[in-house]
């Protein structure tokens, strides 16, 4: 496909951002752009919102898979965009799902015209946001079918300067748990605070100690992050209270420190329940596993990067971002890297403009990469 075409893809798909598992239109979009390729060598099969393309490879003894998460987040647009922004109110394609289905159709597009020795999957996944998309369509049937030597997937990086590519073998990504509590208590007038039995105040304090946990309780040599995004409580604001809930998002670099912090936010919700007698629930919400690459995968990409004139690599460090990604790097070998698009504003951010010319590197290099693998063997064929 020609840099313009990509363009105007990414653009469409920009205006049409939709939640988790809500991707109805998402959908019918990208079928509509795989309808357009050359179909010798496809076999399409939908998943709940989520499409599975097969490329059927001239040998296809291996296959190689590659994965596009698809759904938007519920963030206002705040863009500079006058003709592509958002058309869907409080819906906006803030961490780049945008880019990722373009460049997985860009990719696609080129082996569906030139078909390659070995077989590969393209995953279109629903609701990596929330509540995780991956993990069941890595227990469907269709998957396993289909089921891959190799998996491959980028994540665009508004910090790196376009042309920049970055991964590391091991660990990239943190473990993540979302996190729901509600608070129920008594509501009643502002005036009467002692016939009621306020929850704006056992939520606020609830809040402060959480923040105690990473601080006080994880050892500072490892690493955890609580952060809480939303706290809603009551109606008006003479009227005390009687609910409120807090939402946030847990991450670690161990399942222990995970387990850990969990068993902490248990014991100081079970404190606000008795110093505030109130009623409390906790919820998890979606759970990812830490993105962990595969030695050998990462190692033939970082290879390919460093020779491959049109981008630099860098090895990345560490982050606390979550990616649902994990859950097949839990079962398949492969790896996950990220792709600079140089943004003043950052992944989840109202104001996220990544560059268009990235779209165009990324494609190029997964081309190139996946055609000189194709050449010389995935995993376990030349090892
Ligand atoms: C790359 C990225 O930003 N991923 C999200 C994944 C969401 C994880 C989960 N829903 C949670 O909030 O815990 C991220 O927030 O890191």
């Amino acid at each position: 496909m020609a840099a313009n075409e990509l363009v105007k893809i990414r653009r469409e798909l920009h205006q049409i951002p939709e939640l988790g598992y809500q991707e109805i239109k998402t959908q019918r979009y990208l079928l509509e752009r795989i309808k357009d390729m050359r179909q010798d060598f496809l076999t399409v099969e939908t998943w709940r919102t989520g499409i599975f393309v097969h490329v059927k490879g001239s040998v296809g003894t291996k296959t190689v898979a590659y994965r596009a998460d698809i759904d938007g987040l519920p963030i206002e647009e705040q863009t500079g965009y006058a003709d592509f922004r958002s058309r869907h109110e409080g819906a906006m394609h803030a961490c780049g799902h945008d880019f990722h289905m373009t460049i997985a159709l860009g990719v696609l597009s080129h082996f569906a015209e030139q078909q390659p020795r070995e077989n590969m999957l393209f995953l279109f996944q629903p609701a990596e946001e929330g509540p995780g998309g991956a993990l069941p369509m890595l227990e469907s049937g269709t998957f396993k079918k289909w089921w891959p030597d190799e998996m491959l997937a980028l994540h665009i990086a508004p910090e790196y300067p376009v042309g920049t590519v970055a991964t590391k073998p091991g660990l990239l990504f943190a473990n993540t748990s979302e996190l729901f509590i509600t608070l129920k208590g008594k509501g009643g007038h502002a005036a009467y605070p002692h016939t009621a039995n306020d929850m704006v105040v056992a939520a606020s304090q609830l809040v402060t100690q959480l923040q105690t946990i990473v601080a006080r309780n994880v050892n500072p040599l490892d690493a955890g992050v609580i952060t809480i995004g939303v706290i809603k409580g009551g109606t008006k604001q003479n009227i005390i209270a009687e609910t409120a809930t807090i939402e946030g998002t847990i991450r670690t670099r161990s399942i222990d420190t995970m387990k850990q912090i969990k068993a902490r936010i248990e014991a100081l919700v079970a404190g606000i329940e008795v110093g505030f007698a109130c009623k409390a629930s906790i919820d998890y919400g979606a759970n990812y596993c830490q993105v962990y690459n595969d030695e050998a995968s990462t190692a033939a990409f970082i290879d390919f990067a460093k020779r491959y004139e049109a981008v630099t690599f860098v090895r990345a460090p560490e982050a606390m971002t979550g990616e649902d990604f994990g859950y097949f790097l839990e079962k398949i070998p492969g790896m996950m890297f990220w792709l600079g698009v140089e943004s003043e504003h950052g992944l989840h951010d109202a104001r996220l403009e990544p560059k268009e010319e990235a779209i165009n590197v990324a494609v190029d290099l997964l081309i190139r990469y996946l055609k000189e693998r194709d050449q010389n063997g995935y995993r376990g064929e030349h090892e």
